[in-house]
């Protein structure tokens, strides 16, 4: 059923921030390597997330779920179990991203398969380093889409530079190295989300981390402690609240339990410098640090997001686009190709649901040019199932004149943020 929003007349009150979509994959991946038993709580409840527990089962991992909270029994050195059936990942990348290199280094045979826009989605950046490891992937299109097939076996340490700042990539050939003889190192083009080397270190490795765009693991074959661990909020969800927050005149929300980590806070540092009035409150550190933001109508100007930002903020684009149609005066985004490469083409899909509600928009190669100063009026919009597009259109109608029309599949609640409408529904209330 297609969601529909009106304009709100004033935003108000407390949201909690849904668990993090990319910390709770890793948990529960990295929890199934441990010698013993993890617990993992406040797990995402999303079908990107059910879909990894989905594989991780067909591999032989026991766990229990109650709520939120899971109990994983470690396959440690036993090793994962060969899979019977193909893997589906749905519109998951970072499902078949992570469990491919989970799985290089088993002698077996694995099939992973996604859904649709899934299966063009790029995976020579995966592809190519775990075949250097010594695994053999085969992906369709000459080795470079799902769906992929993983012959496992022993596996060597690499140096390997990937050519873009994907955090899925390095989070993939990471999960293989654990289990290589010999060392890894995996260098980005910039610093990414770093999750998994929080974790990794969290589980008795000792992690190389030198400099930001450098990791380093070990390898030759530990097994890693068991974890107990709370996943945080998520920052690319508390986006939205903090987008209709400052560009809305009449709004004064707080945002509890977001993920502070660095390499996620970039949309807090592109909104302030467009002249956002966001407070950070009850910061708190530990495996990831956790605080509560608090965001008041501001008046936003333009702004420039170069190149060395992007990766820190690339998922909050959708949400962040939003702002600079709102902003006095033009938004420029550069170095952002990538976003090409996501649940949807964000930069065309982005920019023509904006359109449809008065904003100007021109796309480059590489992000796009953002006029600012539209005055949106409510129109049918589509999600092109990409759940932070409808979330993000959703949170449109909100500022739009007249009823916003969000066709969505379903996505906007079911994939990384069950409360969304509710949530919504009650700040405008
Ligand atoms: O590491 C992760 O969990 C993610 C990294 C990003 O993807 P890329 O690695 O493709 O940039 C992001 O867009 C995705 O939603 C989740
Ligand atoms: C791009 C996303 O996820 P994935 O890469 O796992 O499909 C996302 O949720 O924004």
């Amino acid at each position: 059923m297609p969601l529909v929003v009106s304009r709100a007349r004033r935003l108000r009150g407390v949201v909690h921030a849904p668990p993090d979509k990319s910390i709770s994959h890793r948990a529960v991946i990295l929890a199934s390597l441990a010698a013993g038993r993890s617990r993992i709580s406040n797990y995402l409840d999303g079908d990107d997330n059910a879909l990894t527990l989905e594989a991780l089962s067909q591999l032989g991992v026991a766990f229990t779920r109650d709520e939120g909270e899971i109990i994983v029994e470690g396959v440690g050195a036993a090793g994962l179990a060969e899979a019977h059936e193909v893997l589906r990942t749905g519109r998951s990348a970072a499902t078949m991203r992570f469990v491919a290199g989970l799985v290089a280094p088993e002698p077996h045979l694995t099939i992973l398969s996604g859904v649709a826009r899934t299966n063009e989605r790029p995976m020579a950046r995966i592809i190519d380093p775990l075949r250097a490891m010594g695994a053999t992937v085969l992906g369709a299109n000459g080795g470079t889409t799902p769906p992929l097939a993983v012959l496992g076996g022993s596996l060597r340490g690499v140096d390997w530079s990937l050519d873009i700042a994907s955090a899925e990539a390095k989070t993939s050939i990471m999960l293989a190295a654990l289990r290589a003889e010999g060392p890894t190192t995996v260098r980005t083009p910039l610093p990414c989300r770093d999750h998994t080397e929080r974790l990794v270190q969290a589980m008795g490795v000792d992690v190389g981390r030198t400099d930001p765009t450098v990791v380093t693991l070990p390898g030759d074959r530990r097994d890693l402690l068991p974890l107990d661990f709370r996943v945080p909020g998520e920052m690319s969800v508390a986006v939205y609240w903090l987008v209709a927050g400052s560009v809305h005149p009449d709004a004064d929300i707080t945002i509890t339990d977001v993920c502070m980590n660095p390499t996620r806070i970039g949309v807090l540092e592109a909104l302030t410098s467009m002249g956002a009035d966001i407070s950070v409150v009850n910061e708190t550190d530990g495996i990831e640090p956790v605080a509560t933001l608090r965001v008041r109508s501001a008046q936003l100007h333009g702004t420039t997001i170069t190149p060395d930002l992007v990766p820190r903020m690339i998922d909050e684009f959708p949400g962040f686009i939003l702002a600079a149609c709102l902003a006095d005066g033009p938004t420029v985004i550069q170095g952002a190709e990538d976003l090409r490469n996501k649940k949807s083409n964000r930069l065309e899909t982005v920019a023509q649901e904006y359109r449809k509600l008065g904003a100007t928009i021109d796309v480059t190669s590489d992000g796009m040019t953002v006029a600012g100063g539209a005055r949106l009026r409510g129109a049918t919009t589509d999600s092109h199932g990409d759940h932070r597009l409808g979330n993000s259109l959703a949170t449109a109608g909100l500022l739009a004149e007249g009823e916003t029309v969000i066709e969505n599949d379903g996505v906007i609640a079911a994939t990384s943020y069950p409360a969304f409408i509710e949530n919504l529904r009650r700040l405008a209330s």
